[in-house]
């Protein structure tokens, strides 16, 4: 599989961009004509820096409004062309675009544009190159594959073939069979992008909006399993017209789409034999459970913070054999919930320390098998962060993730508690309140939740949901959940706008995107509620007028609404079942601990009361006599 991307797809300079483009793994690029034009340099230059980084032009483009003009349009138009083909042969690229017209001067007619792609054709046969034809989805007389197709057909010349671009087909939602019975060798060159399902003028969702191949919601993948029975084995090239991947880092985006591309393959590989040079990788990762979550803290933030787990029923029952770090569970000897606090004065956890302050920074997944995660990670460009030499045999692997956090992989057979640490011998008495953790959420910026999305689903087995936008009284989260059928994995990525929120005040103060809460799970809320209660817990106050709201908006009876009151808990309801959720006190820059039950198979994450909740979290964080956030 050769991997290429449009220029146009990413921000900064000509050589910013091909530096980035080239050190994200990809063969060659598009060269966007704009990207030429406001260059200053020839295209002979532009063309020695493209070769120079290791990259090969893999089309120019666009060359617009070219076919069905009467003259003397027609004849300009081929003057334009052979004017670009001097270009083109400066800048050591074989193969043109040529976008259906827009032009209000173009004239319909399958016959006419074959006749024009085909004299098209005869010139550049002369100098050697080669013209694909592309249909807009706003092309004025074509906007269907199928119709380019046809005229490519009949245009019947060996330099003349079809370009097909995901957007344009997907977005009209076009039979993709119709690309099955299309040659593949008649295809010059297939162009990726993705986009979000939303009504909107097709060139104002394609200019701006569109987005990596599974970041958004079209079926690229079918796309490209009709594309791979064609026997096409040319380059896959991105084109992803986004306001905010231009405005981005050039080289974060360019790895995005280079994951996408992988992983693309990767599916399409799985369903289509003939799918050629699709890497060959262990399956989505399995995640059994999220067995930890490790914060790092200096000794007196640990200790803040040991209490707080104490009044949600922890116990400190173990300590690693070498370094300062303590195990702090409940539940079940094996399979209970564990929180880990890491107080080494070097290492990595050191670090983050001194970068964001107290925080979670690294997560454990128990999968059944560590290294093929670790691999599928490798293949799909995942930072691999390994175990340092001095660890030792059996020490866990990891993998970077959000704000350069830790995703740790733990073997299902592998006792790591046991392994590494030495336990005080009491086990401690009494129940415990707590059953697993449910979820993780991570705050970011907004802009960074389309990576992260990719990032978790095409390593994990696990799939994302329609994002939600959540109200915080300063603005806007964009909230998406990712999570497995099982349940046994549930993240929430927060995408915040802006720093006055309690998302966008977290990732400032901690100079960074990471865990902002976790939720652990029980199946009594009210008996974990009172069990709380008397370790000395102080659940978030949520306002009166809440309870009231939601007496009359769920029909509930009022002894039920007083108790939920008296225990500060919330309430949510859907199709299957209840959800009740407690908040506790935010800790450190907006840090905080959830509790909650799902009853029958609720299955979401109390997005309804995400206001009230922040609305309350927002008071509490606020010191007296100060400004609101
Ligand atoms: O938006 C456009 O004009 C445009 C140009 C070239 C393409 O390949 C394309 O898909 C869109
Ligand atoms: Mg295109």
């Amino acid at each position: 599989m050769k991997t290429s991307i449009a220029t146009v797809s990413i921000s900064g300079t000509l050589s910013e961009k091909l530096a980035a483009v080239a050190a994200s793994g990809f063969d060659g690029v598009e060269i966007f004509e704009n990207d030429f034009l406001t260059f200053d340099g020839s295209p002979a230059e532009v063309g020695r820096m493209v070769r120079d980084h290791g990259l090969e032009v893999t089309l120019f483009q666009p060359f617009r409004d070219f076919e069905g003009l009467p003259e003397p349009h027609r004849s300009r138009a081929f003057d334009r062309a052979e004017r670009k083909f001097d270009v083109m042969q400066e800048l050591g690229t074989e193969l043109m675009l040529v976008c259906s017209s827009v032009s209000p001067l173009a004239l319909g007619g399958i016959d006419r544009a074959a006749d024009d792609l085909r004299e098209l054709g005869e010139r550049a046969a002369r100098r050697g190159l080669r013209v694909g034809y592309e249909a807009l989805a706003w092309g004025r007389h074509v906007n269907d594959h199928r119709d380019a197709w046809e005229i490519v057909r009949r245009a019947d010349h060996p330099n003349i073939g079809l370009i097909l671009d995901s957007f344009h087909t997907l977005s009209r939602n076009i039979d993709l069979r119709s690309i099955r019975s299309i040659p593949g060798d008649r295809i010059f060159i297939v162009q990726l992008a993705d986009a979000p399902r939303i009504e909107m003028d097709l060139l104002y969702l394609s200019r701006h909006f569109r987005n990596m191949p599974g970041e958004g919601d079209l079926p690229v993948v079918d796309f490209m399993q009709a594309v791979a029975a064609t026997g096409y084995d040319g380059a896959l090239s991105l084109e992803i017209f986004n306001d905010q991947f231009r405005g981005g880092s050039p080289r974060a985006i360019a790895e995005d789409g280079h994951r996408s591309l992988v992983y693309l393959m990767d599916r399409v590989r799985r369903r289509e034999p003939v799918a050629k040079g699709a890497l060959a990788m262990p399956d989505r990762v399995e995640v059994l459970g999220v067995e930890f979550v490790e914060f790092t803290a200096d000794r007196a933030e640990a200790e803040t913070l040991g209490s707080l787990l104490g009044t949600m029923g922890f116990h400190a029952v173990a300590s690693h054999r070498e370094k300062s770090v303590t195990l702090w569970r409940q539940g079940r000897d094996h399979g209970g919930v564990n929180i880990v606090i890491n107080t080494e004065q070097q290492g990595f956890a050191h670090s983050s320390y001194l970068v964001h302050g107290a925080s979670a920074y690294a997560v454990g997944l128990k999968v059944p098998d560590a290294s093929a995660a670790i691999e599928r990670s490798r293949a799909l460009g995942a930072e691999i962060f390994l175990p340092e030499a001095n660890e030792g045999e059996g020490a866990m692997a990891a993998i970077r993730g959000i704000g350069g956090g830790l995703i740790y992989f733990l073997d299902e057979a592998d006792d790591v508690w046991s392994r590494e640490f030495v336990w005080s011998g009491a086990t401690p008495q009494g129940a415990s309140p707590l059953l697993a953790i449910d979820h993780v959420a991570q705050s970011m910026q907004a802009e960074e939740l389309p990576s992260w999305l990719l990032f978790y689903t095409s390593i994990l087995d696990a799939d994302k949901l329609a994002e939600v936008d959540i109200v915080d009284p300063a603005g806007l989260i964009r909230s998406q959940v990712v999570e497995n059928a099982s349940g046994t994995l549930r993240l929430t990525l927060n995408g915040a706008d802006n720093h006055r929120t309690l998302a966008g005040h977290f990732i400032a103060e901690s100079f960074g995107s990471g865990v902002q809460h976790v939720a652990f799970r029980t199946d009594d809320i009210f008996a974990a509620a009172d069990h709380m209660l008397r370790s000395g817990f102080r659940p978030l106050a949520i306002s009166r007028n809440y309870y009231d709201d939601i007496e009359v908006r769920f029909g509930l009876e009022p002894d039920f609404v007083d108790r939920l009151r008296d225990e500060s808990i919330l309430y949510d309801r859907d199709e299957d079942g209840e959800y009740f959720q407690i908040y506790g006190p935010t800790y450190g820059e907006g840090f905080f601990f959830e509790i909650v039950e799902r009853r029958a198979g609720y299955r979401g994450y109390g997005a309804a009361n995400a206001p009230f909740r922040i609305a309350a979290q927002k008071r509490s964080l606020r010191p007296a006599g100060m400004p609101a956030l």
